[in-house]
């Protein structure tokens, strides 16, 4: 069943018992205590494991606690062997390792002595990407679990720390963060202490820019040691010590400890910024194209120049950093040659953000260039010789380009109006009289199947199309909706059985072309009943002549909707009694009806003289078209509906006046008229090539075709008619129902507060209301009752009043809030509603 209402919906959000409830059961889902979550097979496993795993430890490992057999044994599912084993791994008793004499190699001693004498700031930075590879590659086999890699290279990471970086800040950071020694260490602590010199872990900003990649001396081994440096570094080695060999008066290391402090002076002067090749940060650090891209580094090496390196060969580490970032890196942190947005400066000082140098961030103005939306009017106002394109387009050839190519594609819309005196024209060709008139009443007291019965009599509907619409109908046990059918065509209306919206249907009589508008019954759709009536010249009220529904429609909607056509200038009544098949078309019934609403109307200030009752029956047709035949009605010898139509005069037309048209339907068409709207032209004539304004959306459109209701084309139209527009230069989401169309010379003023002479249908006081002019609609709020007004004279019977009575006229001011105003002009009229209730109805005096 559909949902009543559309925001009732995530309050029936239904939920199967599977929403609610995770995929455990109650059963399987134990709490987190001891024992708990074990079965009892578990628990029987356990027992009996704990005392075999005992047994085989033996007392030299009594001191194995029992949950640590537990967990061994839950852990290696009750394998007394694997879980034995653990354990004994564990609590083996740790012999103190013996401490093996560190041997501090001359080179050693030479680098302390250099590194001693260095000045500080030149050590300061010097961390060998060497290293801090290996300890990255501790770290990752600390991951792997794989032990003896992990001792061997933290053996040897920590020799090298502690040979490197004896007074540096690293040093420091060693020491508090108290890196890990050994392999067990390793095994046994937690991530974080893996991650303790990783670059993005509170690195001090200080670092974040200094630490470079220096040659190293090059030990083989960690990095590579099966590699074809390695192996090269191998053969130079075993060939230098051949030739050292060779000469009786240099020793087996063959080096000096003077020339090791030469080489290591030569290495600081590489370090020293005084001498090191200076980095200009004003210039790119990565070349902007890669035609400047400098050759990419050399393979590494060995040094050319024969260098007596302490410990055999040195060789020379290829520069590791990228001479232009990746194309991800480039995307996650821009390029380090685009110049920083200043707005941002700060902030990445404090918030480091890895984008914030890409250039989509840091550009100032993303609406620099016109949108593809602006490129593609731009072409199609051109190609349609129209001055409509506003958008200034602020430099861009690309986009001049794009505009160029899209206006090739576009349609030629050019439109040539006949610039004709339709007014003239009008007079001259004689057409029929037009009249549109708007059908209302109660629910369900008959109002679409009288119009059904109407159509189908006058044959404008065939009668195959209502013999099928009598078989679909029929197939949902509504067979008596037929006709209405005829009228109310959505799905929703139909298998609802109640008009939602307002049908618009054409029909034309020897003297005039009608246009019906059927309106909803039902209250909740009243804002669209008043979009009909706006449109309307007269209007037919239906009744159902039973005496129960005739009281509900006048207590409901019989009632509201008389006083909203009226408050709407509407004059013209006819009110259908209908259902008199019901009633075996009694006179008396009849009667009945007629006394109870005028009573009303006169009340609600309507002209006894312009209303004309008729007894009819939509169903069965009687007295719709042609005269009631049942011989219960031979009382009645008044006209037929059909005639009472014909009787009825439109509203005085308005055609010398600006043009307005309030918009019915938006809808897209064919190619050749892709967007066309309908509605009834108020005020004023229009013709093709007119360019009209939209409120209040505030564009303009350009009218390329007309059609009058009955299909036929038309060079113009005049107020009065409902024609179909076919629009040009305008995209449909400036076109919304009950938009008005106006001529741009004299549009209409959007209004945001306004006095009004209002009817109150209820008690009114300064309150909120919904303030409808047709379909559009604004939140107002009535900010003061200035006077009660007599109905008949319009003067002042008292002022400022605290609150208006139903029935009482009074002058009142409103404010519209929030909202860009509605197109109002004096004279215009509005209805109020509050609570989904109509209020009252009003004219607008003046605006300010
Ligand atoms: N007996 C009888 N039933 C009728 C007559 N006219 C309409 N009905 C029935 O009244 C019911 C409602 O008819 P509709 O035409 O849908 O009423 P409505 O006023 O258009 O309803 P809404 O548009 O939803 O307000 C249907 O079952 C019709 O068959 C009539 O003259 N005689």
């Amino acid at each position: 069943m559909p949902p009543k209402a559309g925001f009732s919906r995530a309050k029936n959000v239904g939920y199967d018992d599977d929403d609610m409830y995770d995929d455990y059961s109650e059963e399987e889902y134990v709490g987190d205590g001891e024992g708990e979550g074990m079965s009892e097979e578990d628990k029987e496993q356990m027992v009996a494991g704990m005392v075999k795993v005992r047994e085989a430890l033996g007392s030299e490992y009594n001191k194995v606690k029992e949950v640590d057999i537990q967990d061994a044994l839950w852990n290696y599912y009750y394998d007394v062997g694997k879980s034995v084993t653990f354990l004994k791994n564990k609590y083996a008793p740790k012999a103190p390792a013996p401490v093996k004499p560190k041997e501090v190699s001359r080179f050693d001693q030479a680098a302390g002595a250099a590194d001693a004498k260095a000045p500080t700031s030149t050590g300061k930075h010097m961390l060998s990407c060497g290293t801090e590879s290996r300890a990255r590659t501790v770290s990752n086999l600390a991951m792997s679990g794989d032990g003896e890699s992990i001792a061997s290279l933290c053996e040897a990471l920590r020799d090298e720390l502690g040979a490197m970086s004896r007074k540096s800040p690293f040093t420091e950071r060693t020491t508090r963060s108290q890196a890990p020694s050994c392999a067990s260490d390793y095994t046994s602590a937690r991530t974080k202490d893996f991650f303790w010199d990783v670059p993005w872990g509170n690195v001090p900003c200080s670092r974040l820019a200094t630490i470079t990649a220096q040659p190293a001396p090059y030990k083989g081994g960690l990095l590579g040691g099966s590699s074809k440096l390695a192996a090269l570094a191998a053969r130079r080695k075993q060939k230098q010590q051949e030739e050292t060999a060779a000469k009786a008066d240099v020793t087996t290391n063959g080096l000096t400890a003077d020339k090791a402090v030469a080489l290591l002076d030569r290495l600081h002067i590489r370090e020293n910024p005084a001498s090191a090749p200076i980095r200009d940060d004003t210039k790119p650090r990565y070349p902007k194209k890669r035609s400047d891209t400098p050759p990419p580094p050399e393979p590494a090496t060995v040094d050319d120049e024969p260098i007596p390196e302490p410990q055999g060969i040195r060789i020379e580490f290829p520069n590791l950093r990228a001479k232009q970032p990746s194309m991800f890196g480039a995307i996650l942190c821009g390029s380090p040659e685009e110049p920083r947005n200043p707005h941002i400066e700060s902030a990445l000082s404090n918030f480091p953000l890895p984008y914030a140098n890409a250039k989509t961030f840091t550009d100032a103005d993303p609406f620099s260039k016109p949108s593809p939306d602006d490129l593609v009017r731009q072409a199609q106002a051109r190609s349609a010789g129209t001055t409509k394109a506003k958008t200034k387009t602020r430099g861009g050839t690309d986009g001049e380009k794009l505009a160029e190519s899209v206006e090739k594609l576009v349609v030629e819309t050019k439109v040539r109006s006949k610039n004709l005196n339709v007014v003239d024209e009008y007079r001259k060709c004689g057409l029929k009289r037009v009249a549109n008139f708007v059908v209302i009443g109660h629910v369900d007291h008959g109002k679409s199947t009288l119009m059904g019965r109407l159509l189908y009599d006058l044959k404008v509907v065939d009668e195959r199309s209502v013999d099928k619409l009598r078989q679909e109908a029929e197939t949902i046990g509504k067979s008596s909706f037929a006709l209405a059918w005829l009228m109310d065509q959505t799905p929703e209306e139909r298998g609802r059985g109640v008009t939602v919206d307002i049908a618009t249907v054409p029909f034309e009589t020897e003297q005039t072309s009608f246009t019906i508008l059927d309106a909803p019954g039902h209250r909740d759709f009243i804002p669209n009943m008043i979009a009909g009536v706006s449109q309307a010249d007269f209007a037919v009220l239906v009744v159902d002549a039973q005496e129960n529904s005739f009281q509900s429609g006048l207590k409901g909607q019989t009632k509201e909707h008389a006083l909203i056509v009226r408050s709407m200038g509407i004059q013209r009544l006819i009110v259908a009694v209908n259902k008199m098949d019901t009633v075996s078309w009694s006179k008396e019934r009849f009667d009945k009806a007629r006394q109870a609403t005028t009573a009303f109307f006169e009340t609600a200030s309507f002209s006894l003289k312009n209303i004309t009752f008729i007894p009819c029956a939509g169903l069965s047709g009687d007295n719709v078209t042609k005269l009631v035949t049942d011989e219960n009605a031979e009382w009645y010898s008044g006209p037929t509906f059909l005639e009472a139509l014909e009787a009825s005069e439109p509203k005085p037309r308005a055609l010398e006046r600006p043009l307005r048209l309030t918009i019915n339907d938006v809808f897209r068409g064919s190619g050749q008229n892709p967007l066309s709207i309908s509605g009834q032209i108020e005020a004023g004539t229009l013709q093709i090539g007119d360019v009209v304004l939209t409120l209040p959306s505030r564009e303009t459109a350009t009218v390329k075709a007309i059609e009058l209701p009955d299909g036929s084309p038309a060079d113009w139209a005049v107020a009065g008619q409902i024609p179909t527009l076919h629009l040009v230069d305008i995209d449909a989401v400036h076109l919304r129902l009950g938009d008005l169309l106006c001529a741009p010379t004299d549009p209409v003023r959007l209004v945001k507060s306004f006095t009004c002479k209002m009817l109150a249908f209820e008690h009114v006081m300064p309150q909120f209301v919904d303030v409808f002019r047709g379909k559009q609609q604004a939140t107002g709020l009535i900010t003061a009752l200035a006077s009660i007004l007599n109905k008949n004279t319009g003067e002042v019977t008292r002022r400022k009043p605290r609150i208006v009575r139903p029935g009482e006229v009074a002058r009142v001011r409103i404010e519209l809030e929030g909202s860009a105003g509605l197109p109002l002009e004096v004279g215009g009229r509005i209805v109020l509603r509050d609570g989904g209730r109509t209020v009252g109805a009003g004219l607008l005096e003046s605006y300010t």
